[in-house]
């Protein structure tokens, strides 16, 4: 690997499919040793960098640098210092737990000691050590992704991409796919993550928010949630719709959002609000439990981010 601090440089990534433009632009760069977060709506173009950086679609314009390889030149070279974990990631059904780590590790020319020992390390880290004779095809959903991890890093890789690796997985399984992670971070591996869970992406050291194939953010989690214009009111009620569409296009509210039990606003003077919205929902005949100021989430700040961004470029793509 070259001497730069960056781990994964791009610049200008542009990547196009047929009436659509999936990636366009994009550049960042991931620091080595960073767990970097990747989120963004569905068809936001989250697969499609990934795809790009693992040096399996080529990109139309820009340019990419993972592991010190220039992707454009030799993407053949980087694939040797990257893991990829797609969204559907390869298992074999029919083979056991260990027949798969098998597999991939003669793959990557794992030497046979080396592969006992860091299966042994790996499938204990998920909590899987007494599953090993058992089919891939008859695990829980959840043990399937962390089997498709341990394979993925049955090798040590400099850079570890992962796309929405935690996707459907239950939390007890994406607390030990964490913990796994934090490990390698301590290994010196770099890792770009995507994640439909915004939880994940605090967990991360830089976030980055993609809309239509733009970036729209990229920061510290911290940051992010300090750069929110506004000051978020939670509302707690048993019915949140219709208050949500009564709420919508308020004067001085700039996003409505239902979460969990209730609704979160995002608003430019929280205090004269909140008698305000309390009058306006009674006149509705609706109701409502609690309405009060809480500290902003990321993922309050993404959805006011993406709903501005609609309104700026809507219709455009
Ligand atoms: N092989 C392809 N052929 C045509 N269009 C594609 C292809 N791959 C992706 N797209 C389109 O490119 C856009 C970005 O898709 P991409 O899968 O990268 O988004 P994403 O952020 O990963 O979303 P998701 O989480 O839903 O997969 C979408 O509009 C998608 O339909």
């Amino acid at each position: 690997m070259s001497g730069s601090e960056n781990a994964i440089e791009l610049n200008g990534l542009t990547k196009s499919f047929p009436g659509v433009r999936a990636v366009d632009g994009l550049t960042f760069s991931v620091r080595r040793g960073e767990i970097f977060g990747l989120v963004g709506p569905d068809g936001a173009g989250k697969t499609t960098t990934m795809r790009m950086l693992a040096g399996v679609l080529a990109p139309d314009e820009g340019s990419a640098v993972v592991a010190g390889f220039d992707l454009n030149r030799d993407a053949e070279g980087a694939k040797h210092h990257i893991s990829y974990m797609p969204q559907r990631f390869g298992l074999y059904e029919e083979l056991t737990v260990d027949e798969n780590i098998r597999f991939y590790a003669d793959l990557f020319g794992v030497p046979r000691r080396e592969r006992e020992e860091r299966s042994a390390q790996l499938l204990q880290a998920a909590g899987m050590a007494e599953f090993r004779s058992r089919l891939a095809g008859k695990l829980s959903g959840g043990m399937k992704q962390k089997l498709g991890l341990v394979c993925a890093l049955i090798h040590t890789p400099e850079v570890l991409l992962l796309d929405e690796p935690t996707n459907g997985v239950d939390p007890v399984s994406r607390r030990d796919f964490w913990r796994i992670l934090y490990t390698l971070l301590d290994q010196g591996v770099t890792i770009l993550t995507t994640t439909a869970y915004l939880d994940e992406a605090e967990r991360c050291h830089r976030v980055a928010l993609l809309h239509e194939g733009r970036m729209l953010f990229c920061d510290t989690p911290a940051n992010l949630k300090a750069s929110l214009p506004g000051a978020v009111l939670s509302i707690v009620c048993a019915d949140p719709r219709p208050v949500r569409d009564l709420l919508a296009g308020m004067d001085g509210i700039s996003t409505v959002m239902i979460v969990g039990d209730g609704l979160h606003l995002v608003v430019r003077d929280p205090q004269r609000m909140i008698p305000e919205l309390r009058s306006r929902i009674a006149a509705a005949g609706l109701s409502c439990d609690a309405i009060e100021q809480v500290a902003p989430s990321i993922e309050d700040l993404f959805v006011e981010a993406v709903q501005g961004d609609k309104a700026d470029h809507g219709g455009e793509r």
